[in-house]
């Protein structure tokens, strides 16, 4: 297996993927490859250069990647596996201390959440944004440049010769970041006694005033529903699809029943995955 990632080296991508592969022995450790954008890397996947990629889809605190939901949205792409990575973020610098930082370089969700400690921290700097925390690491390193610095897992400084000027910068110090590997097949991933299943409702013409009955479906027939959210088609406004994670497999006959009564209301339906629900204590 060749998994694609957003990189470079030091992600909390990679973190994930390594979570998501812990038992497997190092002979037959599956292969890895950093890409510079969450795009590119589901492209990879789908081109079938890498058998599947690993992308963030949400964080606690900043909410859904994009690139992630427009790949999903567009149904070519399968969920196989989920984890679920804490993040917490320090700044780092080839020199100098914090009061010295006047720019500040990290990936857009990174600095959203290290608002709050930036603007009382470090008032006067500048932010600059980077494809992933570990690129901001290894541009800051890469070009030396005074009272630069970048927002990164702590891991990274080691990678790219940085030194840590302070830890701890999120808003929130639980937060934590759902990944999701995805492949252009659905690979029926091995039963456990927790499942969870993905799909994408097209809402279609009556839009969200739909919201409601599909929700409903699912409910009388005992089905918990454990996300939700609502991502534009990019027709109109106002119209969108629905992203919905329930409990359980697929092959399940609440489940299947729930799907067809959805569509018996004329609204597309489409499976994006049945995996093992993450736990914390799996990791
Ligand atoms: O830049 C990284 O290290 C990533 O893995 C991306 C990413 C994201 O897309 O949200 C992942 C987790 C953190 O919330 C910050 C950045």
């Amino acid at each position: 297996m060749t998994y694609a990632y957003l990189g470079p080296e030091g992600t909390f991508t990679q973190t994930a993927l390594r979570r998501l592969l812990p038992t497997v022995p190092p002979d037959r450790e599956p292969a890895h490859r950093p890409f510079p954008s969450v795009a590119a890397a589901l492209e990879a996947a789908l081109r079938g250069e890498c058998d599947a990629a690993v992308v963030p889809l949400e964080n606690s605190v900043r909410g859904v990647v994009p690139a992630t939901m427009d790949q999903l949205a567009s149904a070519k792409m399968h969920i196989n596996a989920e984890v679920e990575v804490p993040v917490s973020f320090a700044l780092m610098a080839a020199e100098g201390d914090v009061e010295e930082v006047t720019v500040v370089h990290s990936h857009p969700h990174a600095l959203g959440q290290c608002e709050d400690w930036l603007r009382t921290r470090l008032p006067g700097a500048r932010t600059r944004t980077a494809a992933s925390t570990a690129a901001a690491a290894r541009e800051v390193a890469e070009a030396g440049l005074p009272g630069h610095a970048a927002i990164a897992a702590a891991p990274a400084a080691g990678l790219y010769g940085l030194r840590i000027l302070a830890t701890g910068l999120g808003r929130e110090a639980g937060a934590v970041t759902r990944f999701v590997s995805v492949a252009p097949r659905w690979s029926h991933p091995a039963r456990t006694a927790r499942e969870r299943t993905s799909l994408l409702v097209s809402l279609g013409a009556a839009g969200p005033d739909l919201v409601p009955d599909v929700l409903n479906e699912f409910r009388t027939l005992g089905i918990a529903l454990s996300w939700i959210q609502s991502w534009p088609t990019g027709r109109a406004l106002g119209s969108y699809h629905l992203f919905l994670d329930v409990d359980g497999h697929i092959d399940t006959r609440p489940l299947r029943l729930a799907m067809a009564a959805v569509e018996a209301r004329g609204l597309e339906v489409r499976f994006l995955g049945s995996y093992p629900r993450w736990s914390a204590a799996a990791g």
